[in-house]
């Protein structure tokens, strides 16, 4: 479980995260919704320590994650994966390389466990015989699958995913959100996933938590939401007309 507690941050004086606190559950995809600009990006760096917040805490598990020393942080940071916009894989390395690299890094196991692991985390996500291409070789969806291999390379206890569909159509968007749904389940992982894709939201939204101009302004499961009279929420999610019929359908 990861919990936000009172989280204020500002950049230049203006306010981006105003008083936020949140809980993320463990064996759940935890999603963070809300429009562009909302501050949903400050809180998961925030969340994972890439920003420190000017007030507010972050506990990991109980264990307050914003108090660390630096060693107690890098020891930290070996429990969590994380998978970025677009993928950020290194064009240079083959896929196995890749997938191993946080092994390389944070591990002392000899080359040949560390291309077994890496090679069973590439099975793990449905990608075999592949390893010897580079990132170029292969497909968006695909390499998506990589990174998330390398994201659960280390075996973590949290995994971060910052708009894990941008750039996917949706059919591939759909089997890399169940991938991130299932892992999350089998590896018993606290998984916080930043969207506007709202299809995940309804197809993985276990616990949402709703960033409106920097507060946390609604939190529920996706099936909450067809209940919610959150004007802001309701403005967001049922934007398009297609949602707004499903509403009524309901
Ligand atoms: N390092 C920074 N320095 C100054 N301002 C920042 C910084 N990072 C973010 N901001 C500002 O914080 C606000 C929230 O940004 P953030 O990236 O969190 O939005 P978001 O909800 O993730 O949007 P999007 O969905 O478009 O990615 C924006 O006004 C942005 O300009």
């Amino acid at each position: 479980m990861i919990e936000a507690v009172d989280i204020y941050k500002s950049f230049d004086g203006k306010m981006i995260l105003d008083n936020v606190s949140a809980t993320f559950k463990t064996g759940h995809t935890n999603l963070i919704i809300g429009q562009s600009g909302s501050g949903k990006t400050v809180l998961l760096k925030t969340l994972v320590g890439l920003h420190e917040p000017d007030s507010g805490s972050v506990i990991y598990d109980a264990r307050n994650f914003t108090g660390m020393s630096d060693q107690e942080r890098i020891d930290a940071r070996k429990e969590i994966g994380m998978l970025f916009q677009g993928s950020a894989l290194f064009d240079s390395q083959t896929v196995e390389e890749n997938v191993r690299f946080p092994l390389d890094i944070f591990t002392d196991q000899s080359l040949e466990e560390r291309r077994e692991r890496a090679n069973a985390c590439l099975k793990r996500v449905n990608l075999e015989n592949i390893n010897h291409l580079f990132p170029s070789e292969i497909s968006g969806g695909m390499q998506k699958r990589v990174a998330i291999a390398r994201a659960i390379a280390l075996n973590p206890r949290y995994l971060f995913c910052d708009e894990p569909n941008s750039g996917l159509d949706p059919k591939t968007a759909i089997v890399i959100d169940e991938l991130i749904q299932e892992i999350t389940q089998e590896y018993n992982m606290t998984t916080i996933v930043n969207t506007h894709d709202m299809n995940s939201v309804f197809a993985i939204g276990e616990n949402i938590v709703f960033i409106y101009e920097g507060k946390k302004h609604w939190e529920g499961t996706s099936d909450d939401i067809f209940h919610s009279d959150n004007q802001a929420l309701n403005d967001f999610i049922f934007a398009s007309k297609f949602f707004k019929k499903i509403k009524e359908h309901r």
